[in-house]
């Protein structure tokens, strides 16, 4: 029988599926791995710790699932988006690589808005502006930076394709991920040598650009005996984490929305048309459906501002054992009613992308009283991510997509009752799936996809992705969050002064 593998390369470790062609998971594998932060708001990753754990996971999903090597068909990579491989001609990785939250490259953001000719004409061209985290900025970074290192620069790849030129040998990467470098013509869905003139930058330093369930190789020998893999299999184009989980949660079609709180948080629309947002606080980007686009928001750090929470504070104060931590606080949390009595979190703990785009942004507890515990703390920092994903949820809201359903996702979808809060923060019905894998699943479907096992991306999500429950909106908490939300709002642009001075004053 064929099985299919997904490789999701996270940003805390790498995650690897094994399915069956019907969507029945196999076996899967983790292997996490840390980020170096060499100063605040720099945060770099080497290349070779996502490769370790590929050839790790990958061994230890076949090892427990007895499946034939040669039954694996082909391969779905995904991964954390924006990042930048940079290797040399002999393909050597010249220096660590620059992660999607890192927030060094403020100045290159505004030198590629000036050689655009404007914010307004940067956005005509590659359907975003210029934002911290993406990659173009990075290798302006390198070149204004490490001049060095620039010399030697041959090839820029975005982490999963970095892992697909060790699996196969070939440079390729397909239009969602591409889609986050800031140099792709998202409307054409081909790099856009407009901007790349503009910026002075080679297009031999881009890789080749495919559709997501398109075949860019098969595996080299050598990749597939340190797998343990046939070098028939075949390796697709894959995704970047967010489109892949997207496909993963069958959002794939018009009116449908799906939430994510992971480390970051998204909210992710589906469109089949390229749609904008004018002021640029959304990003819209090729969905890894053939032909169609979506639009998203990013809050930088969503889940992380839990677990920053949890670990950092409450834990060490509870002596909370270490499994048990996120149920044990936030059933703290959910002793406090709806609106934790009036205190107020921004989790803007590590500058914020949308809707700010501000990498001076900074987290703040406000409205203590003396009546106020722990508890109501954790409930305030749950509720201040899931205000800070309303955020993106209106904005969608006001452009007139449709909103039908919204789909949760992520570690914090999994508690009950973050879902409940998601349904009474957007007033809205939220659902969830059976099985709930993310990005690792959705690239597996795109190889199933890829290998002729099914017509297309939207007939494999709708032959395996079942919908488990449904939480409804509670009437009295959507009119707390109803009257806190626009205090919340404002509270960022009171706090924007004082909060980019602290920035500054961090960063010395
Ligand atoms: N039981 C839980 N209750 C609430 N939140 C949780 C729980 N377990 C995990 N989380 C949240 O989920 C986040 C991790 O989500 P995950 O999707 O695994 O992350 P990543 O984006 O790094 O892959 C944690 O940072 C935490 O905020
Ligand atoms: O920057 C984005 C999307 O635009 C992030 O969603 C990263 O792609 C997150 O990666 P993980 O935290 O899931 O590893």
């Amino acid at each position: 029988m064929s099985h299919y593998l997904g490789i999701d390369i996270g940003t805390s470790g790498t995650k690897t599926l094994l399915i069956q062609a019907d969507g029945k998971i196999v076996a899967e594998a983790t292997a996490e791995y840390p980020f170096a932060q060499p100063r605040p708001g720099w945060t770099e990753q080497d290349p070779e710790l996502w490769w370790n754990a590929t050839v790790k996971t990958v061994n230890e999903v076949m090892a427990a699932s007895k499946v034939k090597p040669a039954d694996v068909k082909a391969i779905g990579l995904s991964g954390q988006m924006h990042g930048s491989v940079f290797l040399d001609k002999k393909s050597n990785v010249i220096r660590p690589a620059l992660l999607w939250n890192d927030q060094r490259t403020a100045a290159e953001c505004d030198e590629i808005t000036s050689a655009a000719g404007g914010r307004k004409s940067l956005i005509k061209m590659v359907a975003n502006p210029a934002l911290t985290g993406f990659q173009a900025p990075k290798i302006l970074w390198l070149r204004n930076n490490e001049k060095k290192n620039f010399g030697k620069l041959a090839k820029v790849l975005l982490p999963k394709d970095e892992i697909r030129r060790r699996l196969t040998g070939d440079f390729v990467t397909e239009v969602s991920d591409a889609s986050g470098t800031l140099l792709l013509d998202v409307v054409k869905r081909r790099w856009s040598k407009k901007l790349l003139t503009k910026l002075d930058l080679d297009s031999d330093l881009l890789p080749r650009v495919v559709e997501s369930d398109e075949v860019t190789g098969t595996l080299t020998s050598e990749a597939a005996k340190l797998l343990g893999l046939t070098t028939d299999c075949k390796v697709v184009g894959g995704a970047g984490d967010c489109a892949a989980g997207a496909v993963g949660n069958g959002v794939v079609k018009q009116g449908v929305l799906s939430t994510s709180i992971g480390t970051s948080g998204v909210m992710f629309v589906h469109s089949d048309e390229p749609q904008y947002d004018a002021a640029g606080r959304l990003h819209t980007f090729c969905h890894a459906v053939n032909g169609k686009w979506h639009m998203m928001g990013v809050n930088l750090t969503s889940g992380g501002a839990l677990q920053w929470w949890v670990d950092s504070i409450v834990k060490g104060l509870a002596g909370i054992d270490n499994d048990k931590r996120y149920e044990a606080a936030t059933a703290e949390a959910e002793a406090v009613s709806a609106g934790s009595d009036g205190m107020l979190f921004l989790p803007y703990l590590n500058g914020e992308r949308t809707p700010h785009a501000d990498p001076n942004a900074r987290g703040s507890f406000v409205g203590m009283n003396l009546t106020h515990t722990r508890g109501h703390m954790t409930r305030s920092v749950m509720e201040g991510i899931t205000f800070a994903l309303r955020d993106s949820l209106e904005i969608i809201q006001s452009l007139d997509v449709p909103v039908r359903q919204i789909r949760a996702s992520g570690g914090g979808s999994k508690n009950p009752f973050w879902r409940q809060m998601q349904a009474d923060v957007f007033g809205k019905k939220i659902t969830r799936l059976e099985v709930e894998q993310g990005p690792a699943f959705g690239v597996a479907l795109l190889a199933a996809v890829g290998d002729g096992a099914y017509k297309s991306i939207e007939s494999a999500c709708s032959a395996t992705i079942k919908i488990a429950e449904e939480t409804k909106s509670d009437r009295k908490a959507v009119a707390s969050y109803n009257k806190l939300f626009p205090i919340y709002r404002e509270l960022y642009e009171q706090l924007k002064g004082p909060m980019s001075a602290l920035a500054e004053y961090q960063n010395g």
